[in-house]
């Protein structure tokens, strides 16, 4: 597949923490926890709160994002099926580090912190625990550096692909990305002016059909040589 800034397509593929875990392991953590459905838009977990129970993802997708005290939100990452949802504070015991949104209709499965410990001891999973909590650090590396770095329409791009990445195999629409613009600006920290001027030119392009509250991707190869734009 082709490099997208260095790092291919298939790398950028967000790898959740059931694809470190053997299926059945995965399946009895499922069903070690509790049945939730969530709607598009709802806030899951807010930054700063004090609460002892982890999600386990197995459909949707949803948006981590961080803001100092009053200003505005940056998105750290979109995750989807097969992810840990809220398992920094049972680490280190500290107020939930982001917080995260829904962006489609979720379904997840949740857990008191302490259960988890005690499945984390009984599967003797600690390794992969360690492995996925290092990916997730490594993912924001890159993200940081887009941040900072990228063009307006490759920082847009990379985000696109991010929130494509995350949906997970069995995803129906994958390519159907659940954020309006304005919500694709602040995630990014860039006026709403460029990210509509961006989408505008790619749909004319045919690369992007855009709907009121979400963008369609028709020409991913397009949106890849967007990203690897520097
Ligand atoms: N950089 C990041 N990348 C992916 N997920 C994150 C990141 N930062 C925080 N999270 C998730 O957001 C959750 C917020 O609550 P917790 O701190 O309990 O656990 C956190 C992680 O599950």
């Amino acid at each position: 597949m082709r490099a997208v800034s260095g790092i291919s397509a298939t790398e950028r593929a967000v790898q959740g923490f059931r694809a470190l875990v053997r299926p059945e392991v995965w399946s009895a953590l499922v069903q070690a926890g509790a049945h939730r459905e969530y709607e598009p838009g709802q806030r899951l977990f807010s930054q700063g709160d004090q609460s002892g129970w982890l999600l386990v993802l197995v459909a949707g997708r949803v948006k981590v994002s961080y803001a100092e005290r009053a200003g505005d939100e940056l998105l750290l990452a979109v995750r989807g099926p097969g992810d840990l949802i809220g398992e920094f504070s049972g680490r280190d015991d500290a107020p939930r580090s982001a917080t995260i949104q829904t962006l489609e209709h979720c379904v997840a499965y949740a857990l008191p912190q302490d259960r988890f410990a005690d499945f984390l001891r009984t599967h003797r999973i600690y390794r992969e625990l360690d492995r996925y909590l290092m990916a997730k650090v490594r993912q924001s590396a890159a993200h940081t550096w887009r941040l900072a770095h990228q063009p307006t329409a490759a920082r847009l791009a990379s985000l696109l692909l991010e929130v494509l990445a995350s949906a997970g195999p069995e995803h129906p629409s994958p390519a159907r990305i659940p954020m309006s613009q304005a919500e694709l600006a602040v995630a990014l920290g860039l006026a709403r002016s460029s990210v509509a001027s961006t989408l505008a030119r790619w749909r004319r392009e045919g690369v992007v059909e855009t709907g009121r509250a979400h963008i369609v991707l028709l020409d991913v190869e397009a949106i890849e040589r967007e990203a690897a734009r520097v």
